[in-house]
Order: C-alpha cells, then structure tokens, then sequence
C-alpha cells in the first residue's frame, strides 16, 4: 500500500521536473520577448494576445480532460512573471529629446518606483528631496518634465515654487486628489500640465495592469508622449474630470481607509485575540483583517493626508456615520423587516455587479486559501 503510494508520488515528482524544465524555457523565451519589445517600444502587457491565448488552451484543456480553469489559473500566474521579466528589461525611451526629469519628492515611496521606471526607460533623471532645493534651479533649467510626488498636504505649497520652469516643461503631479494640485499647476506654469493619479501602492512589482487616471490641464499634444509612455510600463491610463475623480474619491479612499481605521482602532480597544482570530477566521475574514492590518503597517501620515483630504471626504465620512446610527436604530427594535427591506433595496442597486461580485471573491477566496500554510 505505502509502497504503491510512494511510487505514485516519484511518478508525480518526475512529471513536476518536467514542469520546472518547461517553465524554465518558457521564460527564457519571455526575457527574448523582452528584448523585442523593448527595442520597438512594445508594451509589456498585451491584453489581446492573452485574451486568444487563455482560449485557445482552454480549449485544448477541456479536449483533454483538464479543467480549463486549471490552465488559466497556471498560465496567469506564470505571465505575472512575465511582467516583471521584461520590466526588468527596460523599456524604449519614447522621448530621447526631452532633457531631463525632475522628480520633487522622489526619495518617498512611490515616487521611488517613477524614478526607477524612468530610469529603466532611459531616461536622465533627478530627485529633489526636502534638503536639496538649492539645487533646483539648476535642475529645472534643462527639465523636460518635472513630477511632484510629495505628500498631499505639502503638494500645494511646493508647487507653488515652481514658477520657474521652461516654457516647454511639461508639469505633472502624482497626488490623490487632483482637482486642488491641477489648478495651482496651472495657475504658477505656463506649459502643459496633467495630473496623475496612480491607483497602486509602491509595492507592485511591475505596472501591467494597473490603472493611472489623468487629468488634462493644457497642452495635452505635448505630453501624449509620457502617456504612451506609462502604456508601454503595461499600465491602463484613464481620463478623468479632475473634479468627478476627487468625488469618486472620498469614497475609494476617505471612506474605505477610515471604516479600516475605525474597525482597527475598535478592535485594538476590545483587546480582541487577532491569533484566535485568525485561526477561526474563514478566508474572506482572513481577507478582510489583512486589508484592515495593512493600513496599520504603512504611513499614519500618509493615511491621515488621504482621509482629511478634502471637506467633501469629511462631509462623505459624516454622513456614513449617520447612516450607520440610523441602521442601528433596525438593530435596537429588532426590527427585521426593516431589516430586509433595506438589504432588498442596496441588493437591487448592485443590480447584476452583486453576482459578479459573487464570482469574482469567490476565485480570490480560493487563491487566499491556496496559500495557507500549516
Ligand atoms: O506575448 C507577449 O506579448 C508577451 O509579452 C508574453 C506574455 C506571456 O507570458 O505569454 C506576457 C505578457 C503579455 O501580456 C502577453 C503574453
């Protein structure tokens, strides 16, 4: 019996080799991929080639006996991969006239990873931190773009100084709200001017995939480069009114940041035991503490910034709590009607995105669970 299982299990071990050896080549071929792109200003993601490739061995799994959802779970994985290789690559310089970039703040975080993208993209490019203003001037003669991804509540007050600019510098910002920065931009720059928000944390290991929302301040001829630029980084851009981003964010992030607050500072009171909760926790519970824990690992600043951003975000915030106070009323008259009838009602306003939603968590469930341990 154990001696049958044990040689099963060489078997499985042999075929897992071939695994490694047909992985090992197909990133070989991935980095060649890479280079070819990278020459011909490609970009690292390629929706459509993915879309025919994800069919087509889907197919060929189901006439095998495979579960089709099996192979594009491997083959995902595998191109995620992918993207990192060939960033790692470099990527063609759109704009080799431009000069050099200046980007202010570009010791922090985020504006780390620009730096390091711009770079990768051949680019010359200068940091300016807190300590190093003098410099600046000299910097910014020959810029052709100068980023500012400082933190929101100094954004204002440093671009301001950025009176000085040449004509043809383009200036850009990487804040979380947009309408505020874009206006100041405009006001003290005569040259074309965009705002960017990127809607990812610095720890991505590549940009494939990952929206960045702009908003067009002048000259947009002129800066079609830096978007094309970002596209090849795999990034999807999207255009945005500078006004009805900064209102769609008080939801995406004022609130959501603060009810993690709220409920991490709440369960930090109750002395809750996070270790027994973890062990009863069921994936989505799991899922839900890690995204609460992992505000509490990053910057208070940061996130006191992000939720005080705007008096719109306070004003969002406050009427939340009323809602949540006149919820509570269904809770004290138990009151399940009520109950229902508001469930009902939000369940209709999701419409079809509820069962979407369903399907949706229901395969990060299953990934969440794949990397348990123990
Ligand atoms: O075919 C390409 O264009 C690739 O870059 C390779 C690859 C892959 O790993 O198969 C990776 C990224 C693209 O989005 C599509 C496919």
């Amino acid at each position: 019996m154990v001696q049958a299982l044990n040689h099963l299990r060489d078997q499985i071990d042999e075929v897992d080799q071939q695994l490694l050896d047909l992985l090992q080549q197909r990133i070989q071929l991935v980095h060649k991929v890479g280079e070819v792109k990278n020459q011909h200003g490609l970009p690292i993601y390629a929706p459509e080639r993915e879309a025919a490739m994800l069919a087509k061995r889907r197919a060929e799994a189901e006439s095998k006996g495979v579960p089709p959802a099996l192979i594009e779970d491997v083959l995902r994985r595998v191109m995620r991969e992918s993207y990192t290789s060939e960033k790692d690559s470099g990527f063609k310089t759109i704009k080799p006239e431009l000069g050099n970039i200046v980007v202010i703040g570009g010791r922090g975080q985020l504006g780390r990873l620009f730096v390091q993208m711009f770079r990768l993209s051949g680019y010359q490019v200068d940091v300016i931190g807190k300590e190093d203003w003098q410099q600046a001037p000299e910097l910014f003669a020959s810029a052709g773009l100068v980023l500012v991804s400082v933190p929101i509540n100094l954004t204002e007050q440093i671009i301001a100084r950025l009176d000085c600019l040449p004509e043809n510098c383009i200036l850009a910002d990487i804040t979380s709200i947009k309408a505020a920065p874009l206006a100041k931009m405009l006001a003290v720059h005569k040259g074309p001017v965009v705002g960017l928000h990127p809607m990812f944390g610095p720890d991505v290991p590549s940009l494939a995939k990952q929206v960045i929302v702009y908003a067009d301040g002048r000259g947009s001829e002129q800066y079609q480069w830096l978007l094309q630029q970002m596209a090849i980084w795999g990034a999807r851009l999207h255009q945005v009114e500078a006004e009805s981003h900064d209102k769609a964010m008080t939801l995406i992030q004022s609130l959501r940041h603060f009810t993690s607050f709220a409920y991490g500072v709440h369960l930090a009171q109750e002395e809750a035991d996070l270790e027994l909760l973890l062990d009863l926790s069921s994936p989505i519970y799991r899922l839900e503490l890690a995204m609460v824990g992992r505000l509490f690992a990053q910057s208070p600043h940061l996130y006191a910034d992000i939720i005080m951003a705007s008096e719109q975000s306070k004003a969002m915030i406050k009427r939340y709590h009323h809602n949540f106070g006149e919820l509570l009323k269904l809770l004290e008259n138990e009151d399940k009607a009520g109950f229902i009838k508001a469930f009902e009602r939000v369940s209709e306003w999701f419409g079809d995105y509820s069962e979407e939603f369903l399907k949706e968590s229901r395969g990060l469930l299953q990934q969440a669970n794949d990397s348990r341990r123990g």
